[in-house]
C-alpha cells in the first residue's frame, strides 16, 4: 500500500505549520499534506477552509479538516496558521530544485538519492520539483539515472508500484558536470535550472555532499552564479564543520560571506533519527519522566555508539578526524543537548536551539583524565582475519587516530550538577547500535533491598532509548515474580517499535531533506551551537594531539579498550550495554 506524506501535529508538523514570520508560511494545502492527505485531497481541504471562512463558520480549519486529519491537528490551531489560503499557491506557482553537489559520491548514492526517492514515493515533494546532480565526473542524464536507479535499494524498494514511481522519479533527475570552483560552470547549471523552472517562482536547495575543503568554492559559485532570483536559496552543509574551533569559525565566516545564517542548514543526521526526535516528546509530554529528569533522581546518563565494522573505504577522511570529531562532538553531543536542555518556550526552531546552546555552554571543560581513547587492531576469529585500522592503505602506519573513545562530561547547572554523562563511541566493536541509557538512583531505604543481595546496582531502574537498530524504549523495573513466595526480578516495560507501530521508520535523511525544503530549521545546527560544541572539544583534541597520546589497542570485533571500564568505575558507573543482563 502506498502511504501519503504523513506530517502533522506536535513536533515537526506543528513546528512547520507554525514557522515564524521570517520563513515562508506553510500554505494550507501543504499543511494538510503534512496531516496525511494526498495532494489533491489536501488542496480540496484547503479550499474547504477558504469556503468555510467565507461562510463565517466559527472554526473554519477544523470544520474543513477531513476526519482523517482532524484529530491530528494541533488543538490550538488557528486561522493564522493557515494564513495563505490559496490551495494552489506553493504547489502550482513555485518550483523546488534540489542540486546534489558531489552527486557521484558515496553519500549521494547511499543516502541522498534514496531519501529523495522515498520522499517522492510518499508524496512529500512539492508538485514541481527537479533534481540535479552536479560533480566533475562526466555523466549524461541517462547515466546519472542509471546510477541512481542502481542505488535506490532503500526501504521503499519492495513496496507497491515502486518501479513505476521510480521511473517517474528518474525522469525528474538531471545531471550537470562541472568544476566546483568555476562560476562559469555554475552559470551553465543556472541556465539549465531556469529551463526547468520556467516562469514559476524558483526555490533552490543545494546539498553539499562533497569533501569539506571545497565547501566554500561551491558556496561562492552557487551563490554568485546559481542563486534563485525570485525564491529562496538554501544550502545543506554536510559535516565535518571544521576540525576545531578555529577552522570551524573560519568555515562559518566563509559561508557567511555568501549566505545568511537562515540559508545555511548544517546537517547532523542523528537529529533526523526517529528516537532522537522523540526525546523531547518523551520528556515534555509525559508527566512520569520530566519530574525525574535531574540530579535528584538520575545517577548517570550514557550515550553509546558502536559499529561492528571499521573505517573500510573511509580511512583517508577518518584519519584526519578520528572518532571524537566524527561521532562525539556532533552526534552524541547533540543527543546530550536535547536530553539535558530545559523546557523550550515553544517548539519553534530558535527556542529549541536556544536551550541546546545553553546546555552546551554550561558544560565543564573536558579533562584529559576523563577521556580514554582506543584504536582497533587486527584480529583473527573463526578462520577470518579482520584488518586493523592501520592496515588500511589510506592510513599512515604510525597513526594515533582514535577509532574508539569514552569520555565523562559534566553540566554545570542546577539540574545536572555532578551527574556524569558518559559517552562511548567506537568502530570495529562487537556490535552495532546507538542508545541512550539513563540509570536512576537507588531507592532510599529500600524495603526490598535484601532481595537484591549486596549489589544494589542490579536493582537500579534504567531507562533505555534504543536509537538503532530495532528502535525501542524500555524501562527496567523490579517486579514480583508471580507466585506464593516473594521473589523479585528485573523486568522491562517495553515499547518495541516494530511490535507497536506498523509504519516503517523513515530514514533520517528523508526527514532532514523535507525539513530543509520546508524551511524548518529545528533539526539543523545553528552556528552558535557549533561554536559551543567545538569549544568543549577543541582543548582536549589539541592536548591529545600535542602530547601524542597513544590509543589503547583493542581487537577488531571486541568490546573496546578496558580503559573505558576504569573511566566509568571512577564515577561509580557500569556501562549498561555490557552488563550480563544486557547480553541475555
Ligand atoms: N559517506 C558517508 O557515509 C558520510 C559522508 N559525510 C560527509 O558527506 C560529504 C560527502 O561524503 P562522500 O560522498 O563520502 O564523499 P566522496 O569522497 O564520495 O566525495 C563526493 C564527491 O566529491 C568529489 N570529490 C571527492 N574528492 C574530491 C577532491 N579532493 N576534490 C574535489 N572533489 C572531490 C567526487 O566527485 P567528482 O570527482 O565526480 O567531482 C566525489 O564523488 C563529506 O563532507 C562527508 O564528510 C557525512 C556523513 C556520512
Ligand atoms: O556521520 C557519521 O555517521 C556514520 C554512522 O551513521 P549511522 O546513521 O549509520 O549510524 C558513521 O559510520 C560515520 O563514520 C560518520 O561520519
Amino acid at each position: 500500500m502506498a502511504f501519503s506524506c504523513m506530517r502533522c501535529s506536535a513536533g515537526a508538523g506543528a513546528g512547520a505549520v507554525r514557522r515564524g514570520a521570517a520563513a515562508t508560511r506553510a500554505p494550507a494545502a501543504l499543511s494538510f499534506v503534512r496531516c496525511g492527505l494526498r495532494r489533491p485531497a489536501a488542496a480540496a481541504a484547503a479550499k474547504g477552509v477558504k469556503a468555510a471562512m467565507d461562510a463565517g463558520v466559527e472554526n473554519p480549519v477544523r470544520s474543513a479538516a477531513p476526519s482523517k486529519v482532524e484529530n491530528g491537528l494541533p488543538s490550538e490551531i488557528t486561522l493564522d496558521d493557515f494564513e495563505d489560503l490559496n490551495p494552489l499557491s506553493e504547489n502550482d506557482e513555485s518550483t523546488v530544485t534540489i542540486t546534489v553537489v558531489g552527486a557521484s559520491g558515496d553519500l549521494a548514492k547511499k543516502k541522498i538519492f534514496p531519501a529523495l526517492f522515498a520522499l517522492y514515493y510518499e508524496d512529500c515533494l512539492p508538485k514541481h520539483f527537479t533534481i540535479f546532480g552536479y560533480a566533475r565526473s562526466k555523466m549524461t542524464d541517462a547515466e546519472l539515472r542509471n546510477m541512481v536507479s542502481r542505488t535506490l535499494t532503500c526501504r521503499i524498494d519492495k513496496r507497491e508500484n515502486c518501479n513505476e514511481k521510480m521511473e517517474e522519479f528518474l525522469k525528474r533527475c538531471f545531471y550537470h558536470s562541472g568544476q566546483y570552483d568555476s562560476e562559469e560552470h555554475f552559470r551553465d547549471l543556472d541556465k539549465k535550472l531556469k529551463q526547468h523552472e520556467g516562469s514559476r517562482v524558483s526555490n533552490r536547495l543545494f546539498y553539499l555532499s562533497i569533501p569539506p575543503n571545497i565547501f566554500l568554492d561551491v558556496v561562492k559559485c552557487a551563490s554568485v552564479s546559481a542563486s534563485s532570483v525570485n525564491g529562496w536559496t538554501r544550502v545543506i552543509v554536510e559535516k565535518p564543520f571544521g576540525r576545531d574551533s578555529d577552522s570551524s569559525a573560519a568555515l562559518t565566516r566563509g559561508l557567511k560571506q555568501y549566505l545568511v545564517e537562515d540559508q545555511i542548514f548544517r546537517i547532523d543526521h542523528y537529529l533526523g533519527k526517529e528516537l532522537v526526535e522523540n526525546l523531547s516528546v518523551l520528556r515534555f509530554s509525559n508527566l512520569v519522566f520530566e519530574p525525574l529528569w535531574s540530579r535528584q533522581y538520575i545517577r548517570n546518563v550514557q550515550l553509546i555508539f558502536s559499529e561492528d565494522f571499521g573505517t573500510e573505504g573511509r580511512g583517508g577522511y577518518f584519519d584526519r578526524y578520528g572518532i571524537i570529531r566524527d561521532i562525539m562532538q556532533n552526534h552524541l553531543l547533540q543527543i546530550l543537548a536535547l536530553f539535558a536542555m530545559e523546557t523550550p518556550i515553544s517548539l519553534e526552531a530558535e527556542d529549541i536551539r536556544n536551550e541546546k546552546v545553553k546546555v552546551l555552554r554550561s558544560m565543564k571543560p573536558l579533562q584529559l583524565d576523563d577521556v580514554v581513547i582506543g584504536q582497533y587492531k587486527s584480529h583473527t576469529k573463526g578462520g577470518t582475519t579482520y584488518p586493523g585500522y592501520i592496515d588500511d592503505k589510506t592510513v599512515p602506519k604510525d597513526s594515533l587516530t582514535p577509532t574508539f573513545a569514552a569520555a565523562a562530561l559534566f553540566i554545570n547547572n542546577a539540574r545536572w550538577d555532578g551527574v556524569p554523562f558518559l559517552m562511548k563511541a567506537g568502530k570495529a566493536l562487537h556490535t552495532k547500535g546507538a542508545e541512550i541509557r539513563v540509570q536512576f538512583r537507588h531507592v532510599p531505604g529500600n524495603l526490598y533491598k535484601r532481595s537484591f543481595g549486596t549489589d544494589l546496582d542490579t536493582a537500579t531502574n534504567e531507562l533505555v532509548i534504543r536509537v538503532q537498530p530495532d528502535e525501542a524504549i524500555y524501562l527496567k523495573i523490579n517486579n514480583k515474580i508471580p507466585g506464593l513466595g516473594m521473589r523479585l526480578d528485573r523486568s522491562k516495560l517495553n515499547l518495541h517499535y516494530a511490535a507497536r507501530y506498523s509504519k516503517e521508520i523513515p530514514d533520517a535523511y528523508e526527514r532532514l531533506l523535507l525539513d530543509a525544503i520546508e524551511g524548518e530549521r529545528r533539526l539543523f545546527i545553528r552556528s552558535d551551537e557549533l561554536d559551543a560544541a567545538w569549544e568543549l572539544f577543541t582543548p582536549l583534541l589539541k592536548e591529545l594531539e600535542e602530547k601524542r597520546i597513544a590509543p589503547e589497542l583493542y581487537p577488531y570485533g571486541s568490546r573496546g579498550p578496558v580503559g573505558a571500564h576504569y573511566l566509568a568505575a571512577k564515577y561509580n558507573v557500569r556501562w549498561g550495554d555490557l552488563t550480563t543482563e544486557h547480553k541475555a
